[in-house]
């Protein structure tokens, strides 16, 4: 890729994964994605991030358009995740660098990934700025936003935020701008990170967002970590973060579901039309075609979690399990739900997944609903029913 000077004398460096389809187990980058670092030439030359071993040449290609890596005197690690960091060792070896700058939570983690105490740590804390000749950065560690080390890095000069994985998107395009892409897709990308890596930290995001007023920072350009930088829609993404971290629910709702034999989706289909009678918005996702990851997204918006699973072997369908456990890590707030499923003899099925709900502070609002093998027209009211009954749930809590 070509270095982007994104601002007078700071430059893009990173690298474009546009293989990249499965980031650490989520189908989150099924639209590849870019690790993004920046270099800003000062009095002292300081390249912000890095990208992971595996994107290494292409990134040293790049950085060398722009400046001898020799000549770099500072590294800022406002992120240990070894997607921004794992090039550190043989960058260390290539710019052997006057200082490493980093929070330190981070020093303890680059020892821990890399076992190198000699490198020349500077700590930095929240508050502190450090002189690079004509510009000055300012640090804010953001603990757990979204790992212990992840600290923001701000150039008043330049009005930028260099804002580690906070805004990223998981997007390999050629462009480096918010507003050279389409809008839709953006900030769909954007949502798509926040419910699979974000949600969890949504009261440290309401935190940050505070801080970040409350310093008074001047921001005309935020400069994430992965995917676009934003530079227009700025108000728009920071509103986003404030909307998706609050958890306020929409007069939603998904289903999703696993099935052997298709009683269960027959199911699905019919609480689907009750939810609608109601006036409320239906995602179904068939979780043999729907990836865990594609179904956060949907759950973070929704009022309403509604589960399916037929029984197997006493138990639920293994990919309902799989669906539920990586729900119940990213701690969605203020959810409504439900289960149901078909079954042959025994029938544990959706009691088991309305337990399982409810051990991630979903509020259960309809007995769980079992139909014995094939479905009769009886069994499709029911479940008209028990949609009609959940969706006014949902208009109750959404439109007071
Ligand atoms: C491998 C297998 C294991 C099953 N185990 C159970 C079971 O433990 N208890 C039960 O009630 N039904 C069991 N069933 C029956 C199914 O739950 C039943 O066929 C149900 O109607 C399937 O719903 P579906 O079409 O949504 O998959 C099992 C079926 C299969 C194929």
């Amino acid at each position: 890729m070509l270095p982007v000077e994104i601002k007078k004398d700071i430059f893009w460096v990173g690298s474009v994964d546009w293989n990249l389809r499965d980031f650490h187990g989520y189908s989150l980058a099924r639209h590849g994605t870019t690790y993004n670092a920046y270099l800003v030439k000062d009095e002292k030359i300081a390249l912000f991030d890095l990208v992971p071993a595996s994107c290494l040449d292409e990134f040293l290609n790049c950085l060398k358009m722009t400046i001898d890596p020799e000549r770099i005197d500072y590294l800022f690690v406002n992120h240990v995740e070894p997607d921004h960091s794992g090039a550190l060792p043989r960058i260390m070896d290539i710019i052997k660098p006057e200082k490493v700058f980093c929070s330190p939570i981070a020093r303890q983690a680059l020892v821990s990934h890399y076992h190198r105490e000699d490198w020349p740590y500077e700590v930095v804390s929240t508050g502190q700025t450090i002189n690079l000749g004509k510009r000055n950065v300012t640090f804010l560690e953001t603990k757990m936003l979204h790992w212990p080390d992840s600290m923001f890095s701000y150039i008043p000069e330049d009005k930028l935020l260099i804002s580690s994985d906070a805004f990223g998107q998981n997007w390999a395009t050629s462009e480096r701008f918010d507003d050279e892409v389409d809008q839709s897709m953006l900030f769909s990308l954007a949502a798509n990170y926040f419910a699979n890596i974000i949600l969890p930290f949504s009261p440290l995001v309401q935190k940050v967002l505070a801080k970040v007023g409350e310093v008074g920072w001047d921001i005309d350009m935020i400069a994430p970590d992965h995917g676009l930088i934003w530079r227009r829609h700025i108000p728009e993404i920071l509103a986003k973060y404030g909307e998706w971290s609050a958890q306020k629910p929409q007069r939603k709702a998904v289903i999703f579901y696993d099935t052997m034999w298709k009683s269960t989706e027959r199911m699905s289909q019919a609480i689907t039309e009750g939810l609608l009678k109601e006036g409320v918005s239906v995602r179904v996702l068939p979780l043999k075609s729907a990836h865990h990851s594609d179904v956060m997204p949907h759950i973070m918006e929704a009022q309403a979690v509604i589960a399916g699973s037929s029984t197997h072997n006493n138990g639920m369908m293994p990919l309902v399990a799989d669906m539920l456990t990586y729900m119940k890590g990213l701690k969605p707030q203020g959810k409504i739900g439900a289960a149901f499923g078909s079954y042959g003899w025994s029938g544990e099925a959706p009691k088991q997944i309305s337990e399982f709900l409810q051990a991630a502070k979903v509020e259960i609002v309809a007995e769980p609903l079992r139909i014995k093998n094939v479905p009769t027209e009886q069994d499709l009211a029911a479940c008209r029913e028990f949609g009609l009954k959940i969706g006014r749930e949902v208009i109750q809590r959404v439109d007071v």
